[in-house]
Formats: structure tokens, C-alpha cells, sequence
């Protein structure tokens, strides 16, 4: 059972709650409590890859390491003077370095570089720099020079290698402009990038690409860090033995199986895998009747059993012109149906066996007692927009899935006492979706660019979208469809006697798959011209069936 309020909350002078001075600490204690799959990328935040490599390192000269991240990116710098044509001889390439080890590996790739005839020149930007990569370059015939120089040679350089600061950068730190048709290349991580957060510096040094060393950092995954990055290339540095738990788990197409498997054998029960179940939709008013067609249609090309939906009347005629497979719910059923419900559980198709409540939902006594009597019933839902606005903080016994975008976490959180402003959402993401996934006692979907799906315990897994258009009008109340359709045909370990943290490790890994989905079809869409919510749902059943659904 989750503890409310957790044991790391203080009430402050005005009466409500705010984090504790050490709550960063003690959550990540306990977000780093799990880990299994080989599949999915394990994510660290940056200072413990750090420390991991100073742990691995037999003393402070041992350059080894180092070498080995040299390696791997003056590997890439070939890779990217080679890509279009482009000649290694002579071609010009510009380091900008930084006073610390991220420095260090600058130079040491600059010195690999020079020895292939490439003409290598290091930016010298801090008073002192790697004593030991400045002598390899300087035997290679690399040259060195100033920042008073830099302007003049961004003027004739075919890639700069950014290796001003890495893993180890406090804030503040200023930063040379590039210009944008300039390739970068980052070591380890663009400079300007928080590793631990992905809070990027407004001066951040955009890369085209990034060689990351020994670990993926969470800094490179969500907030802006994934956003100025460029392909990102990870090298094993050996570092296992040293690192911490991971901090989250990067999930892709291919993890679309394990997401949905686990515990669960959806081979048994039909084609496709998750054809099944009946879900309640509880969404639409008069003044957006849009979201909850959008929603049904979701859930139904997703492969749902049944759909049964609670919508007021100026919704109604709409949703059942435009899906047909819906069927309408009136108020003595669904009392009814809720009871039975409580009674037996969720089996059987006479049942609901999930919800998806919210869209297009707007607060008024009718919907507060149509939510109420839901909630009340205990079954596993997702709730977006309007119902968000309507819930309350607090421990409850209900399997939730919560998918708020940035200004609705904003808004949760508030409403919990905790005081964070938005700006503060946006630097380190991961962070408050944890505290409202505590806060609430569920499962929490980020919306974003990343989209992040976190448990109360800090189990976390973040879902790339592969496009930027996901962010359209209607695109969530598509995502509720889908997630919908994929908890009414879920079991849960509950179901089975297994503790509470299994449980919403499931349910995590359920909002993760659907973002999977979601975020694919999007892609298939975006390639297809642009994108609204009807291309997205046309989209669905192909995007399923490609992730081998
Ligand atoms: N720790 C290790 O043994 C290894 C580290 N590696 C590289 O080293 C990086 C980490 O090295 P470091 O810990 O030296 O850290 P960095 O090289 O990222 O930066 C630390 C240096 O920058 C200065 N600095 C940071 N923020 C500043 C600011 N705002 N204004 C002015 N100066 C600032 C610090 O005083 C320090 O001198 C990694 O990102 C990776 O690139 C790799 O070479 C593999 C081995």
C-alpha cells in the first residue's frame, strides 16, 4: 500500500503540502526499487553514470575509459566527414573544449582524427584543459587555439566536436553560438544539457549527433535533452558492475510484446492479441462533442470487444451515427450494470470491464454522479481531460491511469499542495510525474514529446514519439480510446492475488504500450502528409499490426 501522505512530505506554514527539503533523495530511493528486461534501454541519471566511471577507474590518471570514449567518437566524427560525399584528408574539424574530462575525450578524439589526416584544430574555452588529451593531440599534429579565434574558423569547418562540458556541468555556464548549418557532434551530451534532468540551457549547443558513454542518461530522454541531441549512439564502457539501478527504461516498437505479455497470455484469446473486453466511455458534452467520437472510434479500431458508452444527449446521436459498434448506456443500466459489477467482479461480457472517462467531459452534477458511481465501482480506468480536472488526491483502491499534459500535471499538483511552477515541470519532467503518480495513488501518463509513465513506487518508462505532429487537436482523446481497449482486455495480477506494486507496474506498462501504439500510428500518419486525429486513427489498425499485434 502506498503510504499518504508519503513519509517525505512536511506541512508548511500555510497548511498545505510541499515537498520536504530532502524529498529528491528519498524519491530516489525509492524509484530505483525494480528492473528486469533485457530489452528495454536501461536510463541513468547522469551523476551516477559519472560516478560509476570514477568507480571503474583504477586512479584519477587512468585515461583508459577515455580512450575508449575517443574512440567511439572520432569513430562517428568519420562516420558523419564521410556521410554525403565528404574526404577524411584534410577535412576540418573543430573542438570546442571544456576544462573538465568531457574535455578530455574532445581531445583525445581530436588526436585519433589529426593521425588519419584530418585537420584538427582544439578551441581552448576554459583556463585549463585535460593535461594528458592536449599532449596526444599536440604529438598527432592537432593544433590548439582560443576562444577569440572561434568565430572566424566556424567559418570553414566541415563538423565541430562539443566537448565543453559533459556529465559534470553546473548552471550557468556560458556557451559559444553555433551557427545552425554547422554539423555538431556531442560527446557524451550536448553542452547546455542538464544529465540528470534534460534541462538544456536556452544557449545549448544543438548536436546532430551524440555519443554517449558507458550508459544512456535521463538527461538525453526527456525534457529538452532528447530534443537537441541528434541520433543518439550509445558505447559500452563496462560499467555495469558500477552502475545503480536504472533510473527509467526507454521502451520502442519492439518492446511492444514484453509491455503487454507480461503476466498475461494474450495468444490464447484471439487473433489479434488484445481483441477483447468491454469498455464503458464516459466523455462528450455539448460543447465538445468531437472528443468523445474520437475517443469510441480509438477504442474500437484498436480491436475492442464491445464498447458501451454514457454521453450526454447532444453527443449521443453523433456517436452512434459515426460508430456504429457503440452501445449506448442509459442511467438505470448503468446503475444496474455497476452493481453487478461490484458483485462479481469484471468477467463476462454483460460487464465492464474497464473505463475510459473524460474527454470532452465538462464538470457539472450530472457528471460529478455519473463519476462518482464509477470510481465507486472499481474498476480499472483511464482518466484524461475534463475528469482530471475533477479528481481528487488521495490513496483509493482503483487501478488509474491519469494522462495529463504538462499544464494538467500543473494543475494536479496543485491541487496536492505541491507548489511547482511550470517551467519547473518542463526541466525535469520525470520528477513531478512521480510526485502526482504518489499524490494521486496511481499510474501516471506525461503527455510530451517524451511521453512518461510513472508508478507511485518511481517506476518509469518513457516513450518516444517519433513525431513532433502527435501534439495535434484530438490526438489524446484518441490515446484514451487506446488505452482504454487495452485495459478493458487486460488482467491484473490483483486478479491473481499479487501485491499492489506488481500491480501498477502493470498498469505502467499497459499506458506504456498504448503510447507505443499511439506514438507509431502517429509516425505512419506524419509520413503519409500531415496529421490530425482522423489520420491517426486511421492509422491504428496498421501501426498495430506492424508492432506485431
Ligand atoms: N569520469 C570519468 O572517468 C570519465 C568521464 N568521461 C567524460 O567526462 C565527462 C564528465 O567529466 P567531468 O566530471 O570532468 O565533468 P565535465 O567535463 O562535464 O565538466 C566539469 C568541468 O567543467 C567545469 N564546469 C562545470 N560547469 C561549469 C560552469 N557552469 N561554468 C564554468 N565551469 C563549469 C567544472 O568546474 C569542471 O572543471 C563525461 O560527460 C564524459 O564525457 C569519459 O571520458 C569516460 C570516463
Amino acid at each position: 500500500m502506498v503510504t499518504w501522505p508519503p513519509p517525505w512530505w512536511l506541512p508548511n506554514d500555510k497548511n498545505t503540502l510541499v515537498p520536504a527539503r530532502s524529498a529528491a533523495a528519498d524519491l530516489q530511493e525509492f524509484a530505483l526499487t525494480v528492473g528486469y528486461s533485457e530489452r528495454m534501454i536501461p536510463v541513468y541519471a547522469g551523476s551516477h553514470v559519472r560516478d560509476a566511471e570514477t568507480a571503474q577507474l583504477k586512479d584519477a590518471n587512468d585515461t583508459t575509459l577515455m580512450r575508449l570514449a575517443a574512440d567511439a567518437l572520432a569513430h562517428q566524427a568519420v562516420l558523419m566527414l564521410k556521410s554525403d560525399g565528404g574526404r577524411l584528408y584534410g577535412a576540418r574539424v573543430l573542438g570546442l573544449i571544456g576544462p573538465g574530462n568531457n574535455g578530455g575525450d574532445g581531445l583525445f578524439a581530436l588526436a585519433a582524427l589529426a593521425k588519419r589526416g584530418v585537420r584538427a584544430t582544439a578551441v581552448l574555452l576554459a583556463p585549463q584543459a585535460h593535461a594528458q588529451g592536449l599532449a596526444a593531440l599536440v604529438r598527432s599534429g592537432g593544433r590548439t587555439t582560443t576562444a577569440k579565434h572561434l568565430d572566424e574558423l566556424l567559418v570553414d569547418t566541415d563538423l565541430v566536436v562539443d566537448a565543453l562540458y559533459g556529465t559534470g556541468l553546473r548552471p550557468g555556464a556560458e556557451l559559444p553560438k553555433i551557427p545552425s548549418q554547422v554539423r555538431v557532434l556531442a560527446a557524451d551530451i550536448p553542452s547546455g544539457v542538464d544529465a540528470n534532468t534534460g534541462a538544456a540551457a536556452p544557449s545549448v549547443i544543438r548536436a546532430d549527433r551524440t555519443v554517449c558513454f558507458g550508459a544512456l542518461k535521463t538527461g538525453l530522454v526527456v525534457g529538452s535533452g532528447h530534443l537537441v541531441s541528434g541520433s543518439i549512439h550509445i558505447t559500452d564502457a563496462g560499467l555495469t558492475d558500477h552502475l545503480p539501478k536504472p533510473d527509467a527504461w526507454v521502451v520502442q516498437g519492439d518492446d511492444l510484446e514484453l509491455l503487454l505479455d507480461r503476466d498475461q497470455s494474450w495468444a490464447a484469446a484471439g487473433a489479434h492479441k488484445y481483441q477483447r473486453g468491454v469498455l464503458g466511455l464516459l466523455a462528450g458534452s455539448a460543447k465538445y462533442p468531437g472528443a468523445a467520437v474520437l475517443s469510441a472510434r480509438a477504442a474500437v479500431a484498436s480491436g475492442l470487444g464491445l464498447l458501451r458508452t454514457v454521453v450526454p444527449e447532444a453527443v449521443a446521436t453523433a456517436l452512434t451515427t459515426q460508430v456504429p459498434e457503440s452501445v449506448p448506456l442509459n442511467t438505470e443500466e448503468l446503475t444496474a450494470l455497476l452493481a453487478r459489477n461490484r458483485r462479481n467482479g469484471r468477467a463476462g461480457a454483460t460487464r465492464i470491464s474497464a473505463w475510459a472517462i473524460g474527454p470532452g467531459l465538462v464538470d457539472n452534477a450530472e457528471t460529478r454522479q455519473y463519476l462518482d458511481q464509477i470510481l465507486e465501482a472499481n474498476n480499472p480506468c483511464v482518466l484524461d481531460a475534463g475528469a482530471l480536472a475533477m479528481l481528487e488526491p488521495g490513496e483509493h483502491h482503483q487501478l488509474r491511469i491519469l494522462t495529463p499534459h504538462a499544464g494538467e500535471l500543473h494543475s494536479l499538483l496543485a491541487k496536492a499542495g505541491v507548489r511547482v511552477s511550470a517551467t519547473d515541470i518542463a526541466t525535469d519532467p520525470i520528477r513531478w510525474a512521480r510526485w502526482a503518480a504518489v499524490a494521486y495513488d496511481c499510474v501516471i501518463l506525461l503527455k510530451g514529446s517524451a511521453t512518461i509513465c510513472t508508478a507511485p513506487d518511481g517506476y518509469a518508462l518513457i516513450v518516444h514519439a517519433a513525431t513532433p505532429d502527435l501534439a495535434t487537436a484530438g490526438s489524446g482523446d484518441v490515446l484514451t480510446g487506446i488505452l482504454g481497449t487495452l485495459l478493458a482486455a487486460a488482467t491484473f495480477p490483483s486478479m491473481t492475488g499479487a501485491d499492489e506494486v506488481t500491480q501498477s507496474h502493470r498498469l505502467t506498462e499497459l499506458a506504456a504500450a498504448g503510447a507505443l501504439i499511439h506514438a507509431h500510428a502517429g509516425a505512419l500518419a506524419a509520413a503519409e502528409g500531415t496529421l490530425s486525429a482522423v489520420d491517426l486513427l486511421q492509422e491504428l489498425p496498421r501501426a498495430a499490426r506492424q508492432l506485431g499485434l
